[in-house]
């Protein structure tokens, strides 16, 4: 039985990954005119994520979020109720402005992960999308106000749930990060 409300796709066990999908549509949560974006192809990278920035459903303490190439993203109806919350950030996560939830974030500035767009698969209208597989800036909720003390408890929760907890990124992700930088310093080959 879980007592900390992860997260609803991870606490009440995860869809079955469907090795055969090929994206689908982004729906934000407001009744009347959604924002629709379009996803051309399969996400990657899917993980449960603590930090304060990625948008988190009701009374979840993680976000679900995953990445998709922004070439395959497309805002398809009302995309004039998005708003890029914080445009200083790396991700430039576009939100609707009435229900509040992220709908694409994209990275454009030169950065390892330029030219994906982050997205919380979660809002897919299809089901079939890849399981979370391990849990990012798990650190990061007492930021939001999570007990401190509560920590081992929730790391405990997330490993009996199949997601690895990082206080960072996953050590693959971190490597190729590592990769990119120490390649374009010239330490590395390019
Ligand atoms: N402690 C901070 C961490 C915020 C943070 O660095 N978030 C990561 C992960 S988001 C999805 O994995 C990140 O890359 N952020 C870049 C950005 O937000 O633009 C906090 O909790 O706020
Ligand atoms: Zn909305
Ligand atoms: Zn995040």
């Amino acid at each position: 039985m879980s007592s900390i409300a992860i997260h609803p796709a991870v606490d009440s066990g995860f869809r079955a990954t469907d090795a055969a999908f090929t994206g689908g549509t982004l729906v934000c949560k407001c009744t009347s005119n959604p924002v629709k974006v379009r996803i051309k192809g399969d996400i990657a990278h899917n993980h449960a994520c603590g930090c304060t920035k990625c948008w988190k459903p009701e009374g979840a303490v993680f976000s679900v979020v995953a990445v998709a190439p922004t070439e395959s993203v497309e805002v398809l109806e009302n995309g004039d109720k998005l708003a890029v919350v914080d445009p200083a950030a790396l991700i430039q996560r576009h939100a609707c402005k009435q229900c509040g939830v992220h709908m694409y974030g994209p990275v454009e500035r030169e950065h390892p992960f330029q030219g994906l767009s982050f997205v919380h698969p979660e809002r897919f209208q299809e089901s079939g999308w890849a399981k979370p597989t391990f849990a990012a800036f798990v650190s990061s909720i007492i930021e939001s106000g999570f007990d401190p003390a509560k920590m081992d408890a929730v790391r405990a929760q997330l490993k009996a749930s199949g997601l690895e907890p990082y206080d960072c990124l996953s050590p693959g992700l971190m490597d190729y990060i590592a990769t990119w930088t120490a390649k374009k310093s010239g330490v590395l080959a390019a």
